[in-house]
């Protein structure tokens, strides 16, 4: 007998748990960068791991990479698998995920019908009566902003419009609306927020969110060539993670100069341990402004080093991979300094958390010139 078009339940190809399983994917708002959407599939990692606690059957479908806006390369060839940037074994001890070339290999029509598709929206005003509380409603007119990751065999049977605010687990409410669904989807996946930032649970999906082991075998060796160091803690150099582009444009309150960033690094490290003079910079500059700020820190007795991927590696790991192996550098230097309220950083200072670098050497931000400067909060781990 068939059973839905996924399989034919007399062949022995049937995969009778996929009959039982129920699905979610989401997609997040199209400008967003890579690295604040690691943080929303953390979000939705934990839902799916609390919900295996209660025996039931959702699995989380990790959503390709798919066309991100800072990335230029014309490598990338969208879409991309989670594979290329992590490690999916690691990812599926913590949560019950799958990639979406998985679940295409069950569904022999080749068609993959979303049952409900639920477009989350912020609500006007988040603070009802001077009260933020969790609540959500459907109705409104909405748009769904997405491209399916680029795929033209993927449908929407029903599209829904949900004003959302408050924690994630509250989805569920929406989804036992329908229990018959078995393929849940949601748009703007960022706008539910962590049920509980920085406990034990959050830190054990946090590491399991090992990266793909080329890209790791790829930093280290660049680690151990430049700074001589095999070990997690390297003493030995001092790294920066320098944003540009939208930041040095838009956020100029926040970021400094190239001459203040100079200024920063040096003091940093004469404070820190003045016997350094490795520089490790991290950045999505343009390559005038790292030529200067190379030119700047050598004058001053500096060897700077920066990650500059060959045309094979950039073939290879894509714009995304060599972000991660900038990451990686950073991770494991001795002093971090990074941007202020940037993801790309965040993730660098919980790598460093997980490492067991005292946090006094991760919680560094560069400032701007005119030395109005909050210190950035510290997220420490909780084991
Ligand atoms: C203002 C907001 O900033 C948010 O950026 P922010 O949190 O820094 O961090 P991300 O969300 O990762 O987005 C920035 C992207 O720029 C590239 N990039 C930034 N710094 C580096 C670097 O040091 N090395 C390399 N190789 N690439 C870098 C990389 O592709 C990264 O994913 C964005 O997600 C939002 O879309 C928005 O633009």
């Amino acid at each position: 007998e068939k059973q839905d078009g996924y399989c034919d339940l007399k062949e022995k190809t049937c995969d009778r748990d996929f009959l039982n399983e129920k699905f979610i994917i989401y997609d997040v708002n199209p400008p967003e960068g890579f690295n604040l959407r690691r943080d929303v599939y953390m979000r939705f990692a934990i839902m799916l791991s609390d919900a295996r606690q209660h025996n039931e059957n959702w699995k989380l479908i990790l959503p390709p990479w798919y066309s991100l806006y800072h990335w230029k390369a014309k490598q990338n060839d969208y879409p991309m698998p989670w594979s290329n940037f992590f490690d999916v074994k690691s990812l599926k001890k913590f949560a019950p995920v799958v990639e979406l070339h998985e679940v295409f290999s069950k569904i022999d029509s080749n068609i993959f019908k979303i049952d409900r598709l639920y477009v989350l929206q912020n609500y006007d005003d988040a603070f009802e009566n001077g009260e933020f509380r969790d609540k959500w409603e459907i109705g409104g007119d909405c748009d769904y902003d997405g491209s399916l990751w680029g795929y033209n065999n993927i449908t929407v049977k029903k599209t829904i419009c949900v004003k959302y605010q408050g924690r994630i687990s509250k989805l569920w409410e929406l989804i036992s609306l329908n229990p018959a669904d078995k393929f849940v989807m949601f748009a703007h996946g960022e706008i539910p927020l962590h049920d509980q930032y920085g406990t034990k649970t959050f830190w054990d999906c946090r590491k399991s969110m090992k990266f793909n082991k080329n890209l790791i075998s790829r930093a280290k060796k660049y680690i151990y060539k430049y700074f001589n160091c095999n070990n997690k803690i390297c003493n030995n150099y001092v790294s920066v993670h320098w944003r540009r582009q939208d930041f040095a444009r838009s956020r100029k309150k926040d970021v400094p100069s190239i001459g203040g960033t100079v200024k920063q690094i040096d003091n940093a490290i004469k404070n820190y341990n003045p016997h350094i003079v490795n520089i490790f910079i991290a950045s999505d500059g343009q390559n005038s402004e790292l030529i200067e700020l190379e030119k700047q820190l050598s004058d001053i007795g500096f060897k700077v080093h920066l990650y500059l991927p060959t045309q094979l590696e950039l073939d290879t790991f894509k714009d995304g991979g060599v972000a991660i192996i900038d990451q990686i550098i950073c991770s494991h230097a001795a002093y971090f300094i990074g941007t202020y309220e940037s993801t790309f950083t965040f993730r660098i200072q919980e790598e460093r958390e997980i490492l067991g670098f005292d946090s006094s050497t991760t919680f560094n931000r560069l400032c701007p010139d005119n030395g109005r400067c909050e210190v950035p909060s510290k997220w420490k781990i909780v084991n």
